[in-house]
């Protein structure tokens, strides 16, 4: 195998990478908004020449799916595969009641640390979602609206919260609206995170190490006392994994 492309399809915007032998040759981010037919133009070239193989973890809808998997045949002449929620992937156990509803991107995250002892990560896109994994055992998550969608949110239920653009670089409470808002978000999903993980250390017994990744990943990281790698690729490593090409020729 040469050539290889892994898609993130997440709520807001599509990731791809351009792959060699587990190597990143090329990267590709955007929102997605736009129709499947209209994303293939908009990929930069190196990732229309001719590839081997295309993994996708898609938290979109089925017509979507559908729609990637008719114009990727169409430019590359080969069908994707789909990393799909199970109940166990190469030892690691999915905690769901119904494994195949954990969202995939959640799944793929959770088989890329799944090789630390004890680990809580996060995911800080549209929505962020918590999970806990030990021994290898996804333990269950949480999952709360995001940056942006609770500052949508507020802006559209009320009539006089307008915030102008936020930087978050302290959580002292805020003396205007947009620093109450941006902190506030900030203060409420920085105190969920941690307070799941000292529950969950509690719980556990032991310590729990902390992986944060997404694209709202910087926006929580300073303001967090725990301890934590942050992985902006994880999912990325999760595919490799899950398709078992990382290193592969
Ligand atoms: N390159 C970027 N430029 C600007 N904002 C970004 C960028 N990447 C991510 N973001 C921000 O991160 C958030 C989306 O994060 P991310 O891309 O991880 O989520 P997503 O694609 O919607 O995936 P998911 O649906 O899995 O959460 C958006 O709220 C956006 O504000
Ligand atoms: C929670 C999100 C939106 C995070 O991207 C995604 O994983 C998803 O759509 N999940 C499906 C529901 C679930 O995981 O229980």
């Amino acid at each position: 195998m040469s050539n290889q492309i892994f898609f993130d399809f997440g709520n807001s915007r599509v990731k791809a990478w351009l792959c060699r032998h587990g190597e990143v040759l090329s990267r590709f981010n955007i929102p997605h908004q736009m129709a499947m037919e209209e994303l293939i133009p908009a990929l930069p070239a190196d990732f229309k020449k001719a590839v081997d193989f295309i993994g996708v973890a898609s938290v979109l809808d089925d017509d979507s799916n559908n729609a990637f998997a008719r114009v990727a045949f169409m430019t590359w002449a080969v069908s994707p595969q789909w990393a799909n929620s199970q109940k166990e992937f190469a030892g690691v156990y999915n905690g769901y009641a119904d494994p195949r509803l954990l969202g995939v991107d959640r799944w793929v995250n959770v088989i890329a640390v799944s090789d630390r002892p004890c680990c809580c990560v996060v995911s800080c896109g549209t929505a962020l979602a918590i999970d806990f994994v030990a021994d290898r055992r996804h333990c269950g998550g949480f999952i709360l609206p995001g940056y942006t969608m609770q500052l949508n949110a507020l802006i559209h239920g009320t009539k006089r919260v307008r915030p102008d653009e936020g930087k978050t670089i302290e959580l002292a409470p805020g003396v205007s609206t947009t620093e109450a808002v941006h902190r506030g978000i900030v203060i409420g999903l920085v105190g969920a995170v941690e307070k799941a993980i000292s529950d969950f250390e509690k719980a556990e017994g032991r310590a729990c190490s902390l992986v944060l990744t997404g694209g709202e990943a910087g926006k929580l990281g300073p303001h967090l006392s725990v301890s934590h790698d942050i992985i902006p690729e994880l999912l990325l490593v999760g595919l490799q994994r899950y398709f078992g090409c990382a290193m592969s020729t």
